[in-house]
């Protein structure tokens, strides 16, 4: 009987540990959002010697908001750039929108990389390939299509790539779109997976995601380049890895990463959270325990057991208490992160929170049965440590 006992009181000691230490990183997160995100940039003084940078911008097809987002890359406030974009099929209809802005902004330098390059499994690698071996500066931006940039959102970024740095990414935020999609997407992006990116950036731990993101050329080349990446999915986690791994610092910017997709329904964007799951779960096993454990209605239903257990409180009380003061704090963190008004309601607001927590374990659950990974129009599997391989090359899955 004891052992039992030890047992059940050793699990109600690691939940209630656990819980408290989801608490410090609400309070991390609130504390060093606030600190660390929108701060106002210094006006640009042109003739300062503020580096060139090469943004390689990866296309494939075209959505309804592609034009306007590209067309922010062509307008913003920074002295030197070129904007190199790099389309995989020359069918891509993608092609004409670029060729219609560049006729539009002749003064911008650009280029048009067409074909890619099979240099491992990663397809955005692949298309990408060409365009970095071509890129004339040491400062690479890596944007994907759906990023939108302010007109000072270069140089905010820029201006974080101090001598020690070597990669400044943008934490992943949307902009304000209309619908239930976009809503939740807002809400998570601003809630829980901000969370845990200001808090791991806090603590120097590596949550790197790729969509927009600075680095030094020559780092990368030290190490082979970019096609020394391109045997993983998840290579924006493997490229930060290498960086911090040869003693560079990576960094936040102040200006969240702008994700304004045309491509906005549920459907696409749980599939898109499943196959970064599956990516995560590859990469780091521990993520298995520890990622459900960190959502609000798991962590909130152990420690009300645990709480019941180790101190005789009452669970149902406990729970509702959990919910209501996490939920209190995904606002405040949202709202930081937002900087202004929201494009929704409270009601809805509440309604997106409860739909995203009830279905965040779920999804997890679903990509800890399906190992596969469907990515655009192609299918891949991944070894644990996350190297991956394509299940039937350049077909539809
Ligand atoms: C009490 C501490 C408990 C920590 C438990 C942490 C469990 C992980 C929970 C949630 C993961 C959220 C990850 C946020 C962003 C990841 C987005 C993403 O998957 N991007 C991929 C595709 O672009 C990319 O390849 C992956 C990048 C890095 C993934 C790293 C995941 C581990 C994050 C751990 C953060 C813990 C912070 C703790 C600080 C004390
Ligand atoms: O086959 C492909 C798929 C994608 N891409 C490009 O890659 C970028 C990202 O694609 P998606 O928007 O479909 O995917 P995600 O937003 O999920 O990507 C994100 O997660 C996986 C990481 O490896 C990426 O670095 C990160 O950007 C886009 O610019 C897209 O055009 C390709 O060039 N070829």
């Amino acid at each position: 009987m004891a052992p039992m006992i030890y047992t059940l009181y050793g699990f109600a000691i690691f939940f209630f540990v656990f819980w408290c230490a989801m608490w410090l990183l609400h309070l991390i997160a609130i504390f060093y959002g606030k600190y660390r995100l929108h701060k106002k940039n210094p006006e640009l003084l042109l003739d300062e010697p503020y580096p060139g940078v090469s943004i390689l911008k990866p296309l494939m097809g075209v959505d309804p908001h592609l034009v306007s987002n590209l067309e922010t890359f062509f307008t913003m406030r920074y002295p030197t750039y070129e904007l190199l974009f790099c389309v995989e099929d020359e069918k891509d209809p993608a092609i004409e929108v670029v060729n219609s802005l560049i006729e539009k902004y002749p003064k911008v330098q650009t280029d048009v990389f067409i074909g890619g390059s099979t240099v491992g499994v990663n397809p955005k690698i692949n298309n990408m390939h060409k365009a970095f071996e071509a890129s004339n500066y040491d400062l690479i931006l890596i944007s994907d299509s759906g990023i939108r940039m302010k007109e000072d959102t270069l140089q905010d970024m820029v201006n974080h790539m101090t001598e020690r740095t070597g990669i400044v990414h943008q934490m992943p935020f949307t902009s304000d779109r209309n619908g239930f999609a976009a809503t939740l997407e807002k809400i998570y992006f601003g809630t829980a997976q901000s969370r845990m990116y200001l808090s791991a950036d806090c603590v120097r731990v590596n949550c790197h995601t790729g969509m927009s993101t600075l680095m030094r050329k020559h780092v990368l080349e030290e190490e082979g380049g970019l096609k020394s990446f391109g045997c993983y999915l998840a290579e924006d986690f493997f490229i930060s890895k290498h960086f911090l791994d040869k003693g560079w610092k990576t960094t936040i910017s102040s200006q969240p990463a702008m994700q304004n997709s045309g491509v906005c329904d549920v459907h696409s964007f749980q599939a898109r959270l499943t196959r970064w799951a599956k990516l995560r779960m590859a990469m780091l096993p521990l993520v298995i325990v520890f990622e459900p454990l960190s959502e609000c209605m798991v962590i909130g239903a152990c420690a009300g057991w645990a709480t019941s257990l180790l101190f005789r409180w009452e669970p149902l009380v406990f729970y509702l208490i959990h919910i209501l003061v996490w939920f209190l704090c995904d606002w405040l963190l949202l709202s930081i992160v937002q900087n202004g008004s929201l494009p929704f309601s409270k009601f809805e607001f509440i309604i997106g929170w409860l739909f995203r927590e009830c279905t965040g374990p779920y999804l997890f659950i679903l990509a800890v049965f399906d190992p596969s990974i469907r990515w655009r129009n192609r299918c891949f599997k991944l070894a644990w440590g996350g190297i991956a391989q394509e299940v039937s090359p350049r077909s539809k899955c």
